[in-house]
């Protein structure tokens, strides 16, 4: 049989936006992710790409409007340089595996797809993901540092929150850790993908998913800018969790900080990430004069994750 490949090239942070794209238009199950091939031309010097993700469909009639919808929403990631142009080749017969989803993040996570085979390492937690509608393959650099982050803060019988939960991988590898956890996200789609995550990784009894979002959160809306989100339901901070963790933009921090505050236990951490580290000062700014210092931080790039303990006075 004939297939047309798609392909591109993307840097760690547009995976996410590439796989949530194609899967918004019905490619969820075609889509394959491998380590960033390195084209056959000696003259290529391109050193950001870090995957290249292949999409495979049928050569046959209407493929061309297919192809030309899909290009059209893939080309903004290409204008702002997060991936390369669109390829499009005609192959005979489709790559069985190409898929290269097991990747290790911190010292102990590895990230892979439900259905993949591994000999765990002693000490390894599997956090098993599909590829989903929901932010968090566990590609994106905030992603990782977050997950680097939780491992070195989250401890047993912790209470934490999982703001803006996404896809669950955060709410998994905290359950994981042996916490129990708060996920919300104001997204219907990423609660649903966050419930199937905790199922499919055994942790359901650990992790309770709600349609919502932590005080003031509720009333900022969709984070992509949609106007049509209704509000939703409002979780009251009320001194209960240990742990708070929130990969969200830097404005999100910054507004709910007060909410954070009373939302923590004393002596209580909160992760923030989503952010560059350009937003790093404005951010710990408003943590600061909220009564938190900062404790922590890891980095890969431009990008930055903290984590601040409130200050007992
Ligand atoms: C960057 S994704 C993070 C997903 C996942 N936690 C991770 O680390 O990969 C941000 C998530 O926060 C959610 N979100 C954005 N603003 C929110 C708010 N005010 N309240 C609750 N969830 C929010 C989005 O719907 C999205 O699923």
């Amino acid at each position: 049989m004939s297939w047309i490949e798609l392909s591109l090239n993307a840097t760690h942070e547009a995976v996410d936006w590439v796989c949530t794209l194609l899967a918004d238009v019905g490619y969820i199950d075609d889509i394959q992710i491998a380590n960033y091939r390195q084209p056959d031309r000696a003259t290529s010097h391109e050193n950001d790409w870090a995957f290249t993700i292949c999409l495979y469909l049928p050569n046959e009639v209407g493929a061309n409007s297919q192809l030309e919808k899909i290009a059209d929403l893939l080309s903004p990631l290409h204008r702002t340089g997060l991936t390369t142009a669109l390829e499009i080749a005609t192959i005979e017969g489709k790559p069985v595996e190409g898929r290269d989803r097991t990747h290790r993040i911190g010292q102990r996570f590895v990230v892979l797809a439900p259905d993949t085979r591994y000999q765990p390492q002693p000490n390894d937690i599997l956090l098993r993901l599909e590829t989903s509608l929901s932010f968090g393959s566990g590609f994106h650099p905030a992603t990782r540092l977050s997950l680097e982050l939780l491992e070195r803060h989250v401890r047993p019988a912790m209470n934490v929150l999982d703001l803006g939960c996404g896809s669950g991988i955060l709410s998994v590898a905290i359950a994981k850790l042996g916490a129990t956890v708060l996920a919300l996200d104001n997204d219907n789609i990423a609660v649903q993908s966050t419930q199937t995550a905790v199922q499919q990784n055994g942790v359901d009894s650990q992790v309770t998913v709600i349609e919502g979002s932590l005080g003031q959160g509720s009333d900022l809306g969709h984070w992509m800018g949609g106007t049509t989100q209704e509000k939703v339901a409002t979780i009251a901070p009320a001194a209960e969790f240990d742990l708070i963790v929130a990969n969200i933009f830097a404005r999100v921090h910054i507004a709910l900080t007060p909410d954070f505050r009373q939302a923590v236990r004393p002596s209580g951490i909160v992760i923030a990430a989503g952010f560059t580290i350009d937003y790093a000062d404005e951010v710990t700014k408003a943590f600061t004069e909220a009564g938190f210092e900062e404790v922590d931080r890891a980095r890969s790039q431009e990008w930055v994750a903290l984590a601040y303990r409130l200050i007992i006075v």
